[in-house]
């Protein structure tokens, strides 16, 4: 344990010095969690874990209290001194002594802090909390999640334990009587929600682009001012393109930005960007374009479905010239991060859909007649991207 800690005293020197980086960060918060794992008893540890789903619960229903938003507006406005447990009760409606149990949960997690009893004061993860990141995914993902996940084991000892291969079958469908897509597009509010986490997501770097070296699109591109550079396909409001413009503005030719015709018909206009409503479930109408992107699409679905939205793509693609970009999590073999493993089993109960690893994306790749011509990581932990290009008949080993 002492040379953990040693470890983790050196990382963190790094870590407040100008040799901090995207690594260091990771490996600091490895060390740490393999520290508290040393620590604490094996009981403990499952103690720990029991006791998370009430964690959620109760994180939940202070979102919908709004208490965050009341503990940083008095935070910052009353000279840092906070807010009272009854003061929070007679702001929001909520019985005094239930704020007082809620928040109990919130300062043990860290998510605000108290320094006297029943006084709160705002931290820097509150003001995150009261951000779209914070107030709109924790709604959006407990309500369309939590349902279906507290009766996944069910579902899988009903279905002998087979791994979930059927989106029309996932456990979501059997549990709620729709898949993701269908449940947000059926509430309005939920959808705007959704977007909005979705955007607050990738707000930040990396981008794709600044992973994957975007001259090996650009460098033979049509420069024709109608020829099409790229596609973001689910580009859900077009906050990467958003980006993408930003940052290279001097790109050539079109970009198009596709999704669900209910989801664009939300999405705001984009300069320099055309919205089109499209379902990647169909044949692509958008010919011989020189990029057709995705991110975090193809982790929503079963192999089944993704073989379906590549040949549609590539149905489209002009074989020589045309590339497919993607955007997703590429699990490592061995030491998968946490946070990677459970999005996994999230995306097996709201669509069957699959986090995978370097060897599941070859061979979906290769099922659908596409080689992977490189793949590029960025930050440990966080997606890469990948890049493929339909196989040559004589290329084809199935
Ligand atoms: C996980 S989000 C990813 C959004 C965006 N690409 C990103 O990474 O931020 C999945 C997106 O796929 C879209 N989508 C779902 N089914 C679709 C379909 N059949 N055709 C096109 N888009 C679809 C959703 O509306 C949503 O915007």
């Amino acid at each position: 344990m002492l040379s953990l800690v040693d470890d983790i005293r050196k990382l963190a020197e790094m870590e407040c010095s100008d040799l901090q980086s995207p690594t260091t960060h990771a490996q600091l918060l490895t060390m740490v969690n393999k520290l508290r794992l040393a620590i604490e008893t094996p009981t403990e540890t499952i103690l720990r874990l029991i006791y998370q789903p009430p964690q959620n619960a109760a994180l939940r229903t202070v979102v919908d209290l709004d208490i965050f938003k009341l503990v940083l507006e008095a935070s910052s406005t009353k000279g840092g001194k906070g807010i009272s447990a009854t003061e929070l009760a007679a702001r929001t409606g909520a019985e005094k002594t239930l704020v007082v149990r809620l928040m109990r949960v919130m300062t043990a997690l860290g998510l605000c802090t108290s320094l006297e009893p029943e006084v709160y004061l705002a931290n820097d993860k509150t003001a995150t909390m009261t951000k779209p990141i914070g107030r709109d995914g924790v709604s959006c993902i407990y309500d369309l999640t939590l349902p279906t996940l507290t009766q996944l084991p069910e579902y899988l000892r009903e279905h002998g334990y087979a791994d979930p291969k059927e989106y029309s079958r996932s456990p979501m469908q059997w549990v709620v009587g729709e898949s993701q897509f269908e449940w947000l597009a059926q509430r309005k509010d939920h959808q705007t929600l959704f977007n909005s986490y979705m955007s607050s997501r990738r707000e930040g770097k990396p981008n794709w682009f600044d992973i994957y070296p975007v001259e090996r699109l650009t460098e033979c591109a049509n420069p024709h001012p109608e020829a099409v550079f790229l596609i973001d396909i689910g580009g859900n409001h077009g906050h990467d393109l958003q980006k993408l413009t930003h940052c290279r503005p001097d790109l050539p030719g079109r970009l198009i930005l596709q999704d669900l015709p209910k989801v664009i018909a939300l999405a705001p206009q984009l300069d320099g960007v055309e919205g089109m409503g499209y379902s990647f479930l169909d044949p692509q109408p958008v010919k011989g374009a020189r990029a057709y992107f995705f991110r975090s699409i193809f982790h929503d679905w079963p192999d089944r479905i993704c073989h379906k939205i590549l040949t549609n793509t590539m149905s489209a693609m002009d074989p020589s010239y045309s590339r497919i970009i993607i955007m997703d999590h590429v699990l490592p073999d061995v030491d998968t991060p946490l946070l990677q493993a459970a999005m996994d089993i999230q995306m097996m109960s709201i669509g069957a859909g699959v986090e995978r690893s370097e060897l599941q994306w070859r061979s979906l790749l290769r099922s659908a007649g596409l080689k992977i011509t490189g793949i590029w990581s960025g930050n440990p932990g966080m997606e890469s991207v990948i890049e493929a290009v339909p196989m040559a008949e004589s290329e084809d080993t199935f």
